[in-house]
């Protein structure tokens, strides 16, 4: 074995994650905490030992996705004067990130494809991240002294996962470990469709029995969202609200984007459901004819010609939407103000794919003219349209299904990054407060 080359020694124990470690002269060690394989949202403490004192090191991340995608991060540091680096208390001198960000090497994860967005898509497999320990500084780091894989999971210890095929509903469900009951939660992703169930079981793993559901582009559901009808919707609330192992009498609702519009549209005219959580949602209809009983709700009116380009190259449709407040487009508004639940609406304030502070102010106006409580809105500077569970990278641009193209989402990586951890506590403290979990 060549000096500086890696000689994997693949151990576990109880206070260090599986090391592989490199012996370069002194070996140096890198130990990640908690031990072993852990769930995507869960934040682990990564240090390294065995480092000369004041060595300069670069660390460095990677990770491949489901479709061949690498995503990469890369920061430099410097040891302490014993030789340790840790990055709950050193800062980053610069890379992908800088500062103090014991998490950064995952949330500034980059993909070497143009448009690509880091998902999940089946989550009983994990995800391995690479993370490597390079002598040096950049341009070009030395050679490799000491390297690491982080298991990160998506389908918590315990939780079980169960597709759902009941009459027309096409979902998954997650149940926590134990007999129940579980407050229960439907969760809605957006345009796009499919069946993303990553959220659900992440979530699942808080004591929710959440149902991951699709509405189109998936199984035999319609190919397209140019038609949707809310019955479908309406039997799925009612499907889980069945469940034995979902603790009644109503549920919670999770939606971003689309998921969110839809989630304002099922709130508004059915019963059932005590909570919502909107992600950066909108309150008019968007992008297809929405139909219950004798209601019919249009997409709103949009102007190509008020698409931007930002710096970037990237397509800005922000404005591209009509305004709901005026006009015919009015038709297009969703009568959020017949809801009698609960609200918690999460915004990106730089959210660049519509203008999801205007219409959580605009639903919130609705409720309270009516009577109803003022909902709670939790508005979060420079964060853009993906807020996703804690540590997903910010993906800036990619391909918008209704749009043709790829599109600029908005968000600065770091308070974006922020966002999502905190966004991701706000939503299970007011499930479990508002559906009577455990607080
Ligand atoms: C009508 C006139 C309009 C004028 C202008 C409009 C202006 C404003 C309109 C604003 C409207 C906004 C309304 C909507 C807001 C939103 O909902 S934003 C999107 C939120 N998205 C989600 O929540 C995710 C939803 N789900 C998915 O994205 C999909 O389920 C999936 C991609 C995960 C899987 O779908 P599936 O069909 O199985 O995927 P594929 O067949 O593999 O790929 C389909 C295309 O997607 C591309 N793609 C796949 N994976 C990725 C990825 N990880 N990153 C980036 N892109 C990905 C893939 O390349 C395919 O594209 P091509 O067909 O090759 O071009």
């Amino acid at each position: 074995m060549e000096r500086g080359q890696a000689r994997p020694t693949a151990h576990d124990s109880p206070k260090q994650g599986r090391l592989f470690v490199a012996q370069v002269g002194m070996a140096a060690t890198v130990s990640v905490e908690p031990a072993g394989p852990c769930c995507w949202d869960e934040p682990v403490r990564i240090a390294v030992r065995g480092l000369a004192p004041e060595q300069p090191v670069t660390l460095r991340a990677s990770l491949r996705d489901e479709k061949g995608a690498l995503f990469r991060a890369h920061a430099r540091y410097c040891a302490d004067a014993g030789g340790q680096l840790d990055l709950a208390r050193a800062p980053a001198l610069g890379g992908s990130f800088a500062g103090l960000e014991p998490m950064g090497l995952l949330w500034a994860l980059q993909p070497d494809r143009p448009f690509w967005r880091l998902t999940k898509r089946d989550v009983q497999t994990p995800l391995a991240v690479e993370l490597e320990v390079l002598d040096g500084h950049a341009p070009e780091p030395g050679q490799l002294l000491a390297r690491a894989l982080l298991e990160r999971r998506f389908l918590p210890p315990g939780v079980r996962r169960q597709p759902v095929r009941a009459g027309r509903v096409r979902a998954t469900l997650f149940l926590p470990p134990g007999p129940g009951p579980f407050p229960g939660i439907v969760d809605m992703f957006g345009v796009g469709g499919g069946l993303l169930e990553y959220r659900a079981s992440l979530l699942a793993g808080k004591g929710f029995a959440v149902m991951a559901l699709a509405y189109y582009n998936y199984d035999d559901l319609p190919k397209s969202m140019d038609t949707l009808h809310l019955e479908y919707f309406e039997e799925a609330v009612n499907y889980l609200i069945s469940r034995p192992e979902v603790k009644g009498p109503g549920i919670g609702l999770l939606g971003h984007s689309k998921g969110g519009e839809l989630g304002l549209t099922m709130t508004s005219f059915l019963k059932g459901i005590t909570a919502a959580v909107i992600i950066n949602g909108s309150i008019v209809n968007v992008g297809g004819t929405l139909h219950y009983k004798d209601v019919t709700l249009p997409p709103i009116g949009a102007n190509r010609s008020r698409i931007k380009m930002t710096k970037e190259g990237f397509a800005d449709i922000v404005d591209a939407l009509n305004s709901p407040l005026e006009g015919p487009d009015q038709k297009s508004l969703i009568p959020v103000e017949r809801s009698e639940c609960t609200f918690l609406f999460l915004v990106g304030q730089d959210d660049h794919n519509w203008k999801s502070e205007f219409y959580a102010n605009e639903a919130s106006k609705r409720l309270q003219a009516q009577g109803k409580a003022k909902p709670q809105i939790i508005c979060y500077p420079e964060a853009g349209h993906y807020i996703e569970p804690p540590y997903f990278p910010l993906c800036r641009a990619s391909l918008h299904a209704l749009v043709g193209g790829p599109v600029f989402w908005g968000g600065e990586p770091r308070a974006h990054a922020v966002a999502q951890v905190d966004a991701w506590k706000q939503l299970q403290t007011f499930f479990h407060k508002h559906l009577g979990g455990e607080s």
